[in-house]
């Protein structure tokens, strides 16, 4: 549940503080088309809801009917009570609404009293469980929807968006829209109900007293703007300060490792210790507020009591109100109070809802790169590839252009081999190829078609990437390795992982391929992940493979059943190898090394050898030096 505030705003975020707007409203309003499929369910509840809450405002009449009936058995005989204490036409005309329980005795009374809060009961129970109904199917359909959107959003979204963000949109933002569906709406109804009718009814008991008591809300209302504003400037920096002590605790337990390198704990603590010490500061500073600002409220809030009994008392001695309408009188006093101080709440609710709609709205409407809906008839491609003159600098960093004019043919079934210095644009050409972005220039064609008028499901069903840093899923070694091919079955899963050299460790260990890889596959060492992602794409079988070679050297027996897998892998496929160490590229069809943007040399690796000042050859010479260092 999302954290509800006290009152009059407090812990409403800077994000949610705009003003809000009719515009603003208006756009929140679009998120409610969720619940359209289940308007019946909520006209079911609403009617419930008012049933609720005329059982509930007719508690203070029964009570007095019952302090009636107490204080003036003589009711039982018919005789007019306002007669007796001198009512007037209001009262009469309110009371002549009610004149056959004038009659009525306790017992009687009392009866009636039990059949309404049954009733009452019974309003209540269906009222939360339909609106529930509504709130809970309503926001699993947002959520799903929301969910489908992310994950079907191109790259160059997740780019400009934290993946904390994200899980806060699709958590504490529906669950702040699941509140108001479910508890805030009725709230709302009930309290502004109560005021409109807790009015509308005492004035038919006393204008005069009425008047009296209405007279001590302009001192409350102020108040509570002026209070309002001061907890609320200081309860937002207790939010902030307090995010930040999050922000310690996440990075330092997400690098916990280089804490403990640089033995660092001591400076951490501290750390924390100061940032914890500000929440609590500020936190002391709004409570003066808040405290200051609850006194005034009870004081003012019994004062009135005291001086609504007060004068009442007086206009029961002098006959002009009977005792048991003041006694009615007192009781809507009370209801009256509870909703106007809800209602402050009730605005920073409003606030914060049309803050996590529109929140949530900016990414409905952001454009998806795949449709889940669509099935897709699949078609394996042969695995020509070609990049024809392809210009490309990343949305985000527009002014710097990573490749300016690629071209490069491959052939289906050749394995070729990109190298350049490190940032000179390898994984950024396969990224491209992947369509994660759209080109500035040029084209790239798969089997000569254009790949910028291809489905992207269908393209990338084509292609797999075995990862410089293999990446599993926390679950255990066959559904990482069945991620390759979700319906596959186990003889394909079992006979993918012997091709990629995994069997022998998998059945090493005790609960063979049901053993838990450890969040991102941390249980297993650096080949072993490696060998799970090759089976994983042996079990897709793509046409295109792509090789983004680990920069890490494995130790050379675990390099050895690696390669060999990799070596099974690359049979009859189109392979594109990035190269970071250039002793495991020899024997490819063709090297392209790239610099500055553009495809300095090419050719095969005894060709390039040759060059004299080549690059290739350079960079092989002094690959070959860090090594005989490395050896000496
Ligand atoms: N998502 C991105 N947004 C903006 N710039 C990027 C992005 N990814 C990479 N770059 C920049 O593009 C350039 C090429 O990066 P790329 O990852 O293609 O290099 P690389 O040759 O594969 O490098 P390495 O060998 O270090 O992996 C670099 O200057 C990098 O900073």
């Amino acid at each position: 549940m999302a954290k509800r505030s006290s009152s009059f705003g407090a812990g409403v975020s800077e994000e949610d503080k705009k003003k809000v707007t009719k515009e603003g409203f208006k756009k929140a309003l679009k998120i409610f088309r969720f619940t359209l499929p289940y308007k019946g369910t909520f006209a079911i509840g609403f009617i419930f809801l008012i049933l609720s809450q005329i059982t509930s405002m007719s508690i203070p009449l029964l009570m007095g009917q019952m302090v009636g009936a107490i204080v003036s058995p003589k009711n039982t005989s018919g005789v007019n009570t306002s007669e007796i204490m001198g009512g007037n036409m209001a009262v009469q005309k309110l009371q002549n609404l009610f004149k056959s329980s004038e009659s009525l005795t306790l017992n009687e009374v009392t009866a009636i009293f039990i059949i309404l809060l049954l009733l009452q009961a019974v309003f209540s129970f269906l009222r939360v469980y339909t609106f529930t109904q509504v709130s809970e199917k309503s926001m699993r359909d947002l959520r799903s929807e929301l969910y489908t959107k992310i994950i079907t959003l191109p790259i160059s979204f997740f780019e400009k968006s934290r993946v904390g963000e994200l899980m806060s949109r699709i958590t504490s933002d529906v669950t702040q829209l699941q509140d108001v569906l479910s508890i805030t709406l009725a709230e709302l109804f009930r309290q502004v109900f109560t005021l409109v009718g807790g009015v509308l009814l005492i004035s038919l008991l006393s204008g005069k007293l009425t008047l009296f008591m209405l007279s001590t809300f302009p001192f409350l209302v102020v108040a509570a703007i002026v209070f309002g504003r001061f907890i609320r400037k200081n309860s937002k920096k207790v939010q902030d300060e307090l995010a930040q002590t999050n922000i310690i605790v996440e990075e330092t337990l997400q690098s916990i490792n280089v804490v403990k390198a640089f033995t660092n704990e001591r400076l951490e603590v501290k750390r924390y210790g100061l940032s914890i010490q500000k929440v609590v500061d500020y936190a002391l500073k709004a409570a003066t507020f808040r405290g200051g600002f609850i006194s005034f409220i009870i004081l003012v809030l019994f004062g009135g009591v005291v001086g609504v009994v007060w004068y009442g008392g007086n206009l029961v001695l002098s006959g002009e109100l009977a005792f048991k309408d003041l006694f009615t009188f007192i009781i809507y006093t009370g209801f009256i109070g509870g909703s106007v101080g809800g209602l402050g709440d009730m605005y920073a609710q409003i606030q914060r809802t049309v803050g996590a709609s529109e929140r949530i709205l900016e990414i409905l409407d952001e454009k998806s790169e795949v449709n889940v809906t669509n099935t897709l008839d699949f078609k394996k491609v042969e695995g020509n590839i070609s990049f024809e003159n392809v210009g490309f600098a990343y949305p985000s960093r527009p002014d710097i252009t990573v490749l300016k004019d690629i071209s490069l043919k491959i052939q289906s079934g050749e394995k070729i081999a990109i190298v350049g210095h490190s940032g000179a644009g390898k994984s950024t050409i396969v990224q491209l190829l992947m369509k994660l972005y759209p080109l500035n220039k040029g084209k790239v064609l798969i089997d000569k078609e254009d790949i910028s008028t291809q489905d992207i499901t269908q393209l990338r069903s084509n292609i797999a990437i075995v990862p410089q840093e293999v990446m599993l899923f926390g679950g255990t070694i066959y559904e990482n390795i069945a991620y390759g091919k979700p319906n596959a079955t186990e003889t394909d899963v079992f006979e993918a992982a012997r091709k990629a050299n995994a069997l022998e460790f998998i059945e090493s260990f005790p609960d063979k391929f049901q053993t838990i890889v450890g969040e991102r596959g941390v249980k297993l060492s650096g080949g072993q992940r490696q060998r799970v992602a090759i089976a994983r794409a042996i079990l897709k079988d793509p046409s295109i493979l792509i090789l983004d070679e680990a920069t890490s050297a494995l130790d050379s027996e675990s390099e050895k059943l690696v390669q060999d897998a990799l070596d099974e892998l690359m049979k009859n496929r189109t392979t594109i190898i990035i190269a970071h160490r250039l002793a495991t590229i020899r024997n490819v069809d063709k090297i392209y090394v790239l610099k500055d943007g553009e495809i300095a040399e090419s050719g095969n690796h005894d060709e390039l050898i040759l060059k004299e000042d080549g690059i290739y050859a350079n960079l092989v010479k002094l690959q070959f030096e860090n090594v005989n260092l490395l050896v000496e």
